[in-house]
């Protein structure tokens, strides 16, 4: 059985989930919450994956609702060891046009509205969010759709929105202006969780728009629940080619550890609930800096 446990995360259009051998829903409890719904786990080519609906069944949470924290938490818990999160997204670049898949390696973070941290008072914890997504978990997420037979672009900067409305025209001409590739809702602070939780992330995002910046032009959501229909069977598949292309041994990486330098509270001054809430996320590293 390989030693990699794939968390996925999936948006806008992919509620349904993957197409899992031996799956089984597992209700997972967090101390941060509600997780959005259940997880379902089982295997794609011998290898487990978990998955998780970012809107919950139907579609039902909005993306300033989600609970992020219990997402995470909850898919940590069941043992994943990697985060792919599965996104619409719109474009702010002509060349990539509705129907790319982007591997996405930065973030703009404009949310304004969510817990955007597991640590706080009594544990305090400063991670690196300057590389805020895996190399090596895009790099073969990116295989893995182009095996799949879909255009990619390596890298790109996403702008998270708070929603959720979408942008006005000069908010999208100013995202264009500060770097901005591909706009969404709902990366931030999922990445930043991630990274917390020392899980890898990487997110291959679905372009189903060009957002209002060109001419006359305005995205509307049922263009990205259209586009979307079109993108899920390919998600799909680029998941089931992950599976395939995942090397043999997962040789740990630096994110495996990011905690290791970043708790700022010394043992004596730790909060003990907030300790036993972080079991899952940084267990590893609370019981290191004893
Ligand atoms: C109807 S478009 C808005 C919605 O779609 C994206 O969600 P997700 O990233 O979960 O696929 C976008 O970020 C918005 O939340
Ligand atoms: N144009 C857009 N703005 C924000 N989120 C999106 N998700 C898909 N398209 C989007």
């Amino acid at each position: 059985m390989s030693d990699w446990h794939i968390g996925v995360i999936g948006g806008s259009g992919l509620h349904e989930g993957l197409a899992l051998d031996e799956a089984q829903e597992i209700a997972i409890r967090s101390p941060f919450g509600e997780p959005s719904g259940p997880v379902v786990t089982g295997l794609l080519r011998g290898v487990r994956f978990s998955f998780i609906a970012r809107h919950g069944a139907g579609h039902a949470i909005p993306p300033s609702e989600v609970n992020y924290r219990a997402n995470v938490d909850a898919l940590k818990r069941a043992g994943a060891t990697d985060l792919v999160a599965l996104s619409a997204i719109g474009s702010l670049r002509e060349d990539l046009a509705p129907g790319t898949f982007v591997a996405v390696d930065q973030f703009i973070d404009r949310t304004i509205s969510r817990e955007r941290s597991f640590f706080g008072s009594g544990i305090v914890a400063h991670v690196s969010m300057a590389d805020p997504v895996c190399p090596r978990l895009s790099a073969l997420v990116a295989d893995a759709a182009e095996a799949a037979g879909t255009v990619v672009h390596r890298g790109g900067t996403y702008v998270a929105i708070e929603g959720p409305q979408f942008s006005t025209r000069a908010e999208s001409a100013l995202y264009r202006a500060w770097g901005g590739d591909v706009i969404g809702m709902t990366a931030m602070p999922e990445a930043r969780l991630a990274r917390e939780a020392e899980l890898p992330y990487a997110l291959l995002g679905m372009v189903t728009d060009y957002d209002c910046w060109r001419d006359g032009e305005a995205v509307a959501a049922a263009e990205v629940f259209g586009v979307m229909r079109e993108n899920a069977a390919r998600a799909r598949d680029a998941m089931a080619a992950l599976a395939g292309l995942l090397p043999a041994t997962r040789e740990p990486v630096p994110i495996d550890t990011a905690l290791g330098d970043a708790l700022a509270t010394a043992p004596f001054a730790r909060d003990v609930e907030l300790a036993t809430r972080l079991q899952a996320v940084a267990g590893r590293a609370l019981r290191l800096a004893k």
